[in-house]
């Protein structure tokens, strides 16, 4: 089926069933993605972020309601989503290039032109020089632009993005921040993004989504003026806008 949304959720609920109680976590939520579109959630810790992308990435199934990629329902994981995590799960007994292309092998995906793409991004990130050198060799934020690396070698149309920078000292955060945006703008990926980090949120995406509540629900809706959302996210952060959208969000986050 065609759709305009590469993502929707519809009158979404997740409860969680634990032996002696059930979590209201989230819901019912209301959210499209469109393709192409960068979108973050922020809100307080436990306010069901990491839960919604779960249910995006069919990792989990829904109390209630519908989860759709690209208009089908979603009843397991999609070849279309990657999903990347705080935790860069760099298999340290394989070479970064062999960690790069063991999705490709999983997925039964290899091929001359899958492998030549996989090597091209890594050159693209930096890590040409580094591909035969195991995890523990690299730096923090090598092995997580690695790891960004192994996630788009197989070419998913929408990435969930689950704090993936928050272990990064603050250059590195940035560095990679650049680089990511950069790829995923050519690549014309779909990207939710989960950050605590409101200046993060700010500078990468078109729209932030604060979520809170118990259940939680989608609070506030923020979309980015054209003139951020047009500008890298180093120069986002120096826009003469950036402090009163920084601000605007704090504020709700305060609520
Ligand atoms: N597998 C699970 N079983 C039971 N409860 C869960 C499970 N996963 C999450 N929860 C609960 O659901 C709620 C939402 O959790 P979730 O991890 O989605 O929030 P979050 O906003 O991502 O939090 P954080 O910002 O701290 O990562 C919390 O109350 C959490 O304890």
């Amino acid at each position: 089926m065609r759709s305009s949304h590469a993502i929707a959720l519809e009158q979404v609920v997740k409860t969680y069933m634990t032996k002696t109680e059930e979590i209201h976590a989230v819901g019912p939520v209301d959210l499209t993605v469109k393709p192409g579109e960068f979108l973050t959630l922020v809100g307080p810790s436990g306010c069901g972020k990491s839960t919604i992308l779960s249910l995006m990435a069919g990792l989990i199934p829904a109390t209630a309601g519908t989860v759709r990629i690209f208009g089908e329902a979603l009843h397991s994981p999609s070849p279309r989503v990657g999903y990347m995590l705080q935790q860069d799960c760099l298999l340290e007994w394989r070479t970064i290039k062999a960690n790069v292309l063991l999705g490709l092998e999983l997925r039964g995906l290899r091929s001359d032109r899958t492998v030549g793409r996989a090597l091209d991004l890594l050159h693209e990130l930096g890590l040409g020089n580094v591909m035969h050198h195991y995890p523990s060799q690299l730096s923090g934020g090598m092995r997580q632009r690695a790891a960004l690396v192994r996630t788009l070698a197989v070419d998913p149309d929408i990435l969930l993005l689950d704090e993936p920078f928050s272990s990064l000292d603050y250059q590195h955060k940035l560095n990679l921040e650049e680089l990511m945006v950069t790829v995923l703008r050519e690549q014309e990926k779909t990207s939710v993004l989960v950050t605590h980090d409101l200046e993060e949120a700010l500078a990468v995406s078109d729209r932030v989504l604060v979520m809170g509540g118990r259940p939680s629900q989608i609070r506030r809706t923020l979309t980015l003026p054209a003139e951020v959302r047009a500008a890298s996210p180093l120069e986002a952060r120096s826009h003469p806008m950036f402090r009163t959208l920084f601000n605007e969000l704090w504020r709700e986050m305060e609520h």
